[in-house]
């Protein structure tokens, strides 16, 4: 039997930055949340889908899930206070159901513009190393500053942009969250599997895979469905 893939979709954020729900704001018509279903609902490499939300947002949800034509979806349940307690929640759910799924891609829903190609990249790289995260080469200087006064300036030649997906074994990242090492807060999964001295690789992620966090990232998230020129 071919080996099962899941993803699990983080959508329980407070949207801080934003000011307001950004998976629920619409871009060019379709809410963003539904944008980011629709690229794993059409992803061949993807067989289940579970909905990390908000509580507040649970029945919303199970709502735009009957009405959408989302086969893939056999979860929403609700999140934690912080992304990772949201990201374990959902590998807790998936970890319950049969058959087993082998790999587990980690997914923001605030990433609509993740691409199939993405996807089937993060997959092999994956099943090649175990885990494997998208990255893109960061385009600008960057300075460590602390109350204003520059610390550092790292060589730009070894800094990349992380983004999700982020793919993993499901046992070794399920293991991951509930390891010790994960009470310290950590801005995102492969950063659990680093401190536990696991090798990580780096897939090409997409300038376009932006996560969506402030007000100019509509602008921008509105350009690329025009298709402009930016
Ligand atoms: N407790 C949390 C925090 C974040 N997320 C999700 O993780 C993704 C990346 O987080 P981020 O963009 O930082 O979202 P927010 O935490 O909502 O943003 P902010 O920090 O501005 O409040 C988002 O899809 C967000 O909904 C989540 O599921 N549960
Ligand atoms: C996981 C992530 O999207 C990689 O860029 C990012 O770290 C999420 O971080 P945030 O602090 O929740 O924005």
């Amino acid at each position: 039997m071919q080996e099962k893939s899941a993803v699990i979709i983080v959508a329980a954020g407070a949207s801080r930055r934003m000011g307001r729900d950004k998976l629920w704001i619409p871009l060019a018509g379709r809410i963003t949340l539904a944008r980011t279903i629709d690229a794993f609902q059409y992803a061949p490499q993807i067989d289940r889908i579970v909905l990390v939300v908000s509580a507040e947002r649970l029945a919303e949800t199970q709502q735009l899930c009957q009405q959408e034509a989302w086969d893939k979806v056999c979860a929403i349940v609700p999140g934690g206070a912080r992304r990772q307690d949201s990201v374990c929640q959902g590998l807790d759910t998936l970890a319950t159901m049969q058959p087993a799924c082998r790999w587990v891609m980690i997914h923001d829903g605030a990433r609509p513009f993740v691409s199939t190609s993405v996807i089937e990249a993060g997959l092999t790289m994956a099943q090649e190393h175990l885990a494997a995260i998208a990255a893109v080469p960061v385009k600008d200087t960057i300075k460590q500053v602390r109350d204003g006064k520059i610390l550092d300036t790292p060589d730009r030649a070894l800094l990349w942009t992380i983004q999700t997906p982020q793919v993993f074994s499901f046992p070794l990242i399920h293991e991951a969250h509930h390891s010790p090492l994960a009470n310290n807060d950590a801005t995102d999964d492969a950063l659990l599997l680093e401190r536990l001295g696991h090798h990580v690789a780096i897939f090409p992620g997409s300038y376009i895979n932006i996560k969506i966090t402030t007000q100019e990232d509509l602008l921008f998230a509105e350009a690329c469905l025009k298709g402009q020129t930016l």
